[in-house]
């Protein structure tokens, strides 16, 4: 049984094929079924943001395994294999482990230390729990990356300022016009990015902005966070009206189509202005065929790199620090994981005990005879469990506590010839 993970990243993928992988959370149930009935894997489990789609899996077979996850990618991506091979990672065993653990971190992100991955990595264990997709080993390793994740935000100062793709974003526009503050800024979408940007635009001095969103619930919820700030409200048939008096637009939902094209802002773009797009939004809400337009400069999360590599520096160093938790994080899971080897044969060992408890005690009543009361029954019950145990505890700590790989597998060697024990299938 082995852990692998497959997948692609910002580091490995443009925006341009990482869209075509990313799953809606809709349709996470299907597609974690889907996995789970290849042949070869045993658990499964999704991470899918902006920024990377990883799918985790215990595969009973690691190649076979790792086969599979890469058919499944190229068919919901309806990516050919050999062009989708290029961009794609491969992780196996203790390499798969300590990636999570990094993801979970937010050492493998973008904006280096960034928090909102923690959530994600948190959301994607909850679903796999929900649809059954995970047992004992993914499960486990989702808690330690989430603890370790978490670890690392309170324990180093990786988490200090308030760092994401939307910071990153703002920070894109300041860098890009002369005075923020004087510009009209509208933000489509009122999810967790766009409340961000709007943080980070009123930290910049920004004072016109408005937001255009699908529901108008959410898009006042948004609005009461920030009382203080003016903020215009559109719904979405507003939308073209607001994008032609606005100076950046900022594209932040959840749609999976790009709902901001060259045909739709040639119609109601004024030759004068200029207009900034800022699209932070996989699959990308803004279309590439906007850069043909003469007044229309565009960006998207990939165009963000260049402005988090000046912060990524001076984050490194940070980022060493949680390096080193993350080993014994890695670390601890290894013990964990490696100790599972011992319980087919602790289990069997359990079992004979157990039987020879039982027959002994039989005998030993049937002997005592039926005047014997019951409560004297219960008495000697209740000792022979206890002797058991207790012979049995002794032994049984100091197998799991044995971190020699090859130490431990001659003492689970030596218990199963002394006990003549026959042991099913182990970890390995
Ligand atoms: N979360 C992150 O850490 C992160 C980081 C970088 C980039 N992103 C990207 O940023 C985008 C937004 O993420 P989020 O976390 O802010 O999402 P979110 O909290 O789920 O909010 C989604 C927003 O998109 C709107 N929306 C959904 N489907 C739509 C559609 N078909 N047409 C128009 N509007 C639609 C929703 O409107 P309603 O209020 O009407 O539902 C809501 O305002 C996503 O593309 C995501 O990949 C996210």
């Amino acid at each position: 049984m082995n852990i692998a993970v497959v997948g692609l990243s910002h580091k490995t993928a443009p925006v341009e094929i990482r869209e075509k992988l990313s799953i809606q959370e809709a349709k996470i149930e299907s597609a974690l079924t889907h996995l789970r009935g290849y042949p070869h894997i045993q658990e499964v489990a999704i991470i899918s943001t902006c920024n990377r789609l990883e799918i985790y899996a215990v595969v009973t077979d690691t190649e076979k395994g790792v086969v599979e996850i890469t058919q499944f990618l190229a068919e919901t991506g309806h990516i050919p294999l050999s062009t989708l091979r290029r961009y794609l990672f491969t992780l196996l065993h203790q390499d798969a482990v300590r990636h999570l653990l990094r993801v979970a971190a937010g050492l493998e992100s973008l904006v280096l230390g960034e928090g909102q991955i923690l959530a994600q990595v948190k959301n994607t264990h909850k679903l796999a729990q929900k649809y059954g997709s995970i047992a004992q080993l993914l499960d486990r390793l989702f808690k330690q990356a989430l603890s370790a994740g978490k670890r690392v935000r309170t324990e180093t100062s990786i988490g200090t300022g308030a760092v994401s793709i939307s910071s990153a974003a703002v920070e894109l526009a300041h860098a890009k016009v002369e005075d923020l503050g004087s510009q009209k800024v509208t933000i489509i979408g009122a999810g967790k990015m766009s409340r961000l940007l709007v943080t980070h635009l009123v930290a910049k001095g920004s004072t016109k902005i408005a937001i255009v969103n699908r529901s108008q619930r959410r898009a006042e919820e948004l609005c009461r966070e920030f009382p203080g700030v003016p903020i215009e409200l559109h719904g979405l048939e507003n939308m073209m009206r607001v994008v032609a008096e606005s100076d950046i637009v900022f594209t932040s939902t959840g749609a999976t189509e790009p709902i901001l094209n060259k045909t739709l802002l040639s119609e109601v773009i004024i030759e004068t202005r200029s207009l900034m797009l800022i699209d932070i939004s996989v699959p990308r809400n803004v279309d590439a065929d906007v850069r043909e337009l003469l007044h229309v400069r565009a960006f998207n999360v990939d165009d963000l790199k260049a402005v988090v590599a000046a912060n990524q520096e001076s984050r490194r160093q940070m980022a060493m620090e949680a390096e080193a938790l993350l080993e014994q994080e890695v670390e601890a899971f290894d013990l964990w994981w490696r100790s599972l080897d011992t319980v087919p044969t602790i289990s069997c060992l359990r079992s004979k005990i157990e039987d020879i408890r039982e027959q002994e005690l039989e005998k030993a009543l049937s002997r005592l005879g039926t005047e014997f009361a019951e409560k004297h029954q219960e008495v000697i019950e209740a000792m022979t469990r206890g002797i058991v145990n207790k012979i049995l505890h002794e032994p049984m700590v100091q197998l799991r506590a044995q971190q020699d790989i090859e130490a431990r597998k001659r003492c689970l060697q030596s218990l199963q010839m002394l006990f003549n024990l026959s042991v099913g299938e182990e970890y390995s």
